[in-house]
């Protein structure tokens, strides 16, 4: 008799082993990791990435400080690193703390309080800071967030290299194979921590996060085991769970890196319905271009959708300006 309770649904999405990126595998591994990823871009937007290297104890480390900061800190701990406008204190319009509500997505509040962080601005002399220009506000509890998230951020940021370049060598772009590369050397990365509590039983149409898709590049998605919480839309527009997968890291394609394929590879629209009793925690790390990178959309893209452009040229800090003043009520 089949035995029902073992049953374990299918996962939607492929999962990819990127180890030959990140540890010089040989060529015949790296160009079969990389056809996975070709067809796991064209075909879904989403897909789940193994063989990163960060240890269990790390990712597990840094969701349970992520926990413990939005469940054990006074409204005094958080009010001290909340959000403000520039101008305003410590505030540049985007790092910080934002409270349940705060955030927006299509003009809609958004049931989830988050933590920004951004990569350092060389120059932070101030304040008063530009929009985007200010120093992360770190938590004061617990004391090792910091460390921990600071450690977290150079290893992810090397798996998010590892996938671009992949992508490159996915894409077959010949001399143009390291574009990815080149462009998010002083990747302009953002780290989040979400916590989300149940959305109430009533809310029958509230989300935990509306649908978008992500701004930048890669989003590199690690979450506690909360399975129905991240929806992700199919291309015949239905939603799909993308629950998690222990070890791996959910990875979608964002807005840039849509612009640069011309549409080959679109940035797969998603979003967060948490209806569980429980508190779920996410922490995803978007892994963009530079601040001032150029993205233009490459010539071989253009050849393989068509022949015509599908945008114009973008400069990632203008583009992430625009997203970050559509974000806040
Ligand atoms: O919490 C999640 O699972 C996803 C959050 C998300 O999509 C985002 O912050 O862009
Ligand atoms: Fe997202």
């Amino acid at each position: 008799m089949a035995q029902m309770g073992n049953v374990k649904a299918p996962l939607p999405f492929p999962v990819i082993d990127i180890s030959p990126f990140t540890n010089n595998g040989t060529a015949p591994h790296r160009e079969r990791c990389a056809k996975e990823i070709a067809s796991a871009c064209s075909d879904h937007g989403f897909f789940y990435v193994v063989g990163h290297g960060i240890p269990a104890s790390i990712t597990d480390h840094v969701l349970g400080l992520a926990r413990c900061f939005f469940l054990e800190s006074t409204d005094d701990d958080k009010v001290a690193i909340a959000r403000k406008n520039p101008g305003d204190g410590n505030g540049d319009g985007a790092r910080g703390h934002q409270r349940i509500g705060d955030n927006v997505t299509g003009g809609r509040r958004d049931w989830h309080e988050a933590v920004d962080f951004y990569a350092e601005v060389p120059d932070t002399s101030g304040p008063p800071y530009e929009l985007l220009k200010g120093p992360n506000l770190w938590p004061r509890h617990p004391p090792e967030l910091r460390k921990t998230l600071e450690e977290y951020v150079e290893l992810v940021k090397a798996v998010g290299q590892a996938i671009v370049k992949a992508m490159g060598v996915a894409l077959e772009l010949g001399d143009d194979e390291d574009i990815f590369v080149r462009n998010t050397f002083n990747s302009f990365w953002v780290m989040r921590m979400i916590g989300y509590p149940g959305l109430d039983r009533d809310d029958v149409d509230g989300f935990s996060c509306g649908e978008h898709s992500d701004y930048g590049c890669i989003t590199l998605l690690l979450a506690d085991s909360t399975k129905g919480a991240l929806q992700v839309q199919t291309k015949n527009g239905d939603w799909v769970d993308a629950n998690p997968l222990e070890g791996a890291f959910v990875v979608n394609i964002g807005d840039m890196m849509e612009r640069w394929t011309n549409g080959l590879w679109k940035s797969t629209r998603h979003r967060v319905v948490h209806r569980g009793e429980n508190f779920r925690v996410s922490v995803p790390f978007f892994f963009e271009p530079d601040w001032d990178a150029r993205i233009v959309p490459l010539e071989k893209c253009v050849e393989r959708t068509g022949g015509q452009r599908i945008g114009e040229e973008v400069v990632y800090g203008e583009h992430l300006v625009s997203k970050v003043k559509g974000n806040f009520y």
